[in-house]
């Protein structure tokens, strides 16, 4: 079980896949580049992170930070970190990483493929805890990801974790987009001492620090962005919570793998389960949660 990874020469030659080649990526990490003709893509082994996604005839889906550290005890800031087995802060244990082990470890991959459709589809997997997870992407018009969780069979009582696909999209203008879908939404204002509150009927639009867990939420969101003339959706299952994020000027200053511009071009959509919707298995059990990314343009 702790064998040392894999490497990209000798993924490449167990996976033989059409339009799936696996290189060092940055700081010498090893990466899945993906060319499957409808789309592009990349997914780093180090937390099973997604970092691209770009459908032939648009703009990268995912935003990325030019200060992004690609080291092994570090996360990718940007793309599609994994949050798991905890979201943000663990409770009781302040010592421990933010959003959870997932995102910092080197996944293994499972299997890789063309499906039917031309799309390339990855398993990777990792255990963490009493946990087995497996993280299954898809790269084609869309994105689709699932992340699907087993608690061992051998633990002797139900675990609860909390989970989040963390996505980060590229935008033209923090302040120039709106996202539809969360109306009437109660929310967690982690920018207001964890006030709850509630969504108005209008999309939400930006104009300062933004740091919200949206609750018992499995509605479809739509991100419109009229300086990049699309708009982005993420549809979900099994997910009862969406984090809605954009750290603004003051919190990008404070983190160092963050630019000090870099609010502006980017925003979070987090499809999730976290606080009083963190997930509970019995021993065995298993639980899915996805996330799929579809973009369109705009009318004119
Ligand atoms: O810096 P991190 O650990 O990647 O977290 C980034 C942000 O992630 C969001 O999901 C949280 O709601 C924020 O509170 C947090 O600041």
């Amino acid at each position: 079980m702790d064998a040392k990874p894999m490497n990209a020469d000798q993924l490449n030659e167990k996976y033989r896949v059409e339009g799936l080649r696996f290189v060092d990526g940055n700081g010498g990490l090893v990466k899945a580049v993906v060319d499957t003709g409808v789309c592009t893509g990349e997914i780093y082994m180090h937390g099973a992170h997604v970092t691209h996604f770009q459908p032939t005839g648009h703009q990268p889906v995912l935003w990325v930070s030019k200060q992004s550290v690609f080291e092994a005890d570090c996360a990718i800031r940007g793309g599609v970190p994994i949050c798991f087995p905890w979201f943000g802060p663990r409770v009781g244990h302040p010592q421990a990483p933010g959003h959870g082990w997932a995102r910092t470890r080197s996944w293994d991959v499972a299997t890789a493929s063309v499906r039917d459709d031309g799309a390339i589809e990855m398993v990777l997997s990792t255990v963490i805890e009493s946990f087995f997870l497996a993280f299954t992407v898809r790269f084609g018009e869309t994105l689709s990801m699932e992340l699907q969780v087993k608690l061992s069979s051998d633990a002797t009582a139900s675990v609860s974790f909390e989970e989040a696909l963390h996505t980060y999209f590229a935008v033209s203008d923090i302040k120039s987009i709106k996202i539809n879908g969360l109306e009437m939404a109660g929310y967690i204002d982690k920018v207001d001492g964890d006030a709850t509150k509630m969504e108005t009927g209008s999309p939400i639009r930006f104009d300062g620090e933004c740091d919200r867990v949206y609750l018992d939420t499995t509605s479809t969101c739509q991100m419109t962005d009229p300086g990049k003339k699309r708009t982005i959706e993420v549809s979900k299952t099994h997910s009862h919570n969406t984090v809605v994020w954009n750290p603004w000027i003051e919190k990008s200053a404070r983190m160092a793998d963050f630019g000090d511009d870099e609010w502006k071009s980017m925003v979070c959509i987090e499809t999730a389960n976290v606080g009083d919707q963190a997930i509970e298995l019995l021993p065995g059990r298993s639980y899915s949660m996805t996330a799929r990314i579809a973009v369109r343009e705009m009318n004119k």
